[in-house]
């Protein structure tokens, strides 16, 4: 892969899948037989209290991971935060593009060099 031609943002299968299952998710009333509906429901405050618990989560499950090697937990841990994000940003109705537009944008500019710029 040429990394300097990074320039789509075209989400992986399993992101543009859960992207539009969360979409129809947020239609749906149904907030007894869906989780993310349940979320909806309760609203913005709701889901960023899961985004944080979740935030802590990674960061406790990290320290884990570094004492005993093993990853599983963490994993799973960054798997729920990414979850909870994209429920966060189908709430603001946006969704995970623009984020990995971002990323793309940024590709392979060093991240010291972009902070040097902003001082300038
Ligand atoms: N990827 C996920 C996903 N990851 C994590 N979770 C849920 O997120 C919750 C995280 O909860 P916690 O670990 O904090 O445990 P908890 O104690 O149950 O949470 P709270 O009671 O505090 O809310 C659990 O209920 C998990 O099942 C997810 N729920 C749904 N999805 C995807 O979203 C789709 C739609 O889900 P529904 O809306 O439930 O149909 C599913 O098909 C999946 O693809």
């Amino acid at each position: 892969m040429n990394e300097k031609n990074i320039t789509s943002s075209q989400p992986t299968d399993v992101l543009f899948a859960l992207t539009q299952v969360l979409e129809a998710r947020k239609a749906s009333a149904d907030s007894t037989s869906s989780y993310v509906a349940s979320l909806h429901q309760k609203g913005l405050n709701k889901i960023l209290e899961k985004v944080g618990e979740e935030a802590t989560e990674v960061i406790l499950a990290a320290k884990d991971a570094q004492s005993s090697g093993d990853k599983t937990e963490v994993i799973a841990e960054v798997a729920d935060l990414l979850f909870h994000s994209m429920v966060m940003l189908s709430h603001l109705d946006t969704d995970i593009t623009p984020v990995l537009d971002e990323l793309a944008r940024r590709f392979d500019v060093s991240g010291l060099v972009e902070k040097a710029s902003r001082k300038a």
